[in-house]
């Protein structure tokens, strides 16, 4: 166990890579705030224009695109559950870290280090999510282009760079939050695509909501420590997250009551 736990350390804490990882504007891949708008203007432009287009051609056939669906969903699944422990050992590990370090860095805090390093790479992580946009329209499941989807995917990219950017104290918990939920999400998506559909889809939405309402207690505690402690880095960044959060919390409420309470109410009065 110890053995496990020393070389997990090395490999997502440790390494020379992720030690030394330092975060800076115009160098590091996609710290501009160009990049950053020319990938969520290609995003929304493609989805829009390519959703029009598809909508007079023939959905490609499930036998292309369920095991590309498969293989994208188990991509991801995977490199969530990375992401979720590399950062919780960063956090957990570090010298002088202690939870509340985690949720208040410094004022002058230097975007350095493991944690930083896996804001980075949950930051680009963002840009392979919009691999889902493209499956939907290219499966013609129109249905599922919601606002709520292209809404989140194109504004939780924006999230990810002010939190880098503004070295947003917040960020660590949501980084490992976030990519636990995603690690049951994929899961659930690449069960779809292999054919077994899961009987859990209502869990993984009931958690989407729980880690929004999470956010908020963990703002609470951060926004405690900020004015009445020596100040946290960040705090715009941690207003933009926290309105970015009471959205979702509003569209994941309408989904989970149109998907299943509707449907539930649906099925007693079927009985009656
Ligand atoms: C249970 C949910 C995760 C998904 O709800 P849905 O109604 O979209 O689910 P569904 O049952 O229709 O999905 C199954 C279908 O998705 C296909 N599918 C498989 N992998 C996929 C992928 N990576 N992206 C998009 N679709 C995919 C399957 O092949 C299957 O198709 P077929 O039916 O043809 O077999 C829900 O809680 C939810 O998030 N709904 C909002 C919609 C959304 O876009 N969510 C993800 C981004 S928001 C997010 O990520 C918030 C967060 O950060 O937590």
């Amino acid at each position: 166990m110890a053995s496990v736990y020393s070389t997990l350390t090395y490999w997502l804490v440790n390494h020379p890579n992720i030690a030394n990882f330092t975060w800076t504007e115009g160098e590091t891949l996609g710290s501009t705030v160009f990049f950053l708008s020319v990938v969520v203007s290609i995003y929304i432009s493609a989805t829009f224009i390519l959703r029009n287009v598809m909508a007079s051609l023939p959905s490609l056939g499930p036998r292309i695109l369920k095991p590309i669906t498969a293989i994208h969903s188990l991509i991801l699944c995977l490199l969530s559950l990375i992401m979720a422990v590399g950062c919780t050992l960063s956090i957990t590990s570090a010298p002088t870290t202690r939870f509340f370090h985690a949720t208040c860095f410094p004022v002058d805090i230097e975007p350095k280090g493991p944690v930083f390093f896996w804001a980075q790479v949950f930051y680009l992580s963002k840009i392979l999510e919009f691999g889902d946009t493209l499956l939907i329209i290219l499966g013609k499941s129109f249905r599922r282009l919601s606002f709520l989807h292209v809404y989140h995917h194109a504004t939780v990219l924006i999230m990810c760079f002010i939190w880098l950017r503004t070295r947003q104290s917040m960020f660590p918990v949501g980084v490992v939050t976030n990519s636990m939920v995603h690690v049951l999400m994929y899961g659930y998506y690449f069960m779809c695509a292999v054919g077994c559909r899961p009987r859990w889809k209502r869990l993984v939405t009931d958690f989407q909501l729980v880690q929004f309402v999470f956010g908020f207690g963990i703002l609470a505690l951060m926004l405690s420590q900020h004015f009445y402690g020596s100040g946290c880095s960040g705090i715009w960044g941690s207003y933009f997250t926290a309105a970015f959060n009471a959205s979702l919390l509003a569209l994941f409420f309408n989904f989970r009551s149109k998907n299943y309470v509707k449907k539930t109410t649906e099925m007693i009065n079927k009985l009656a």
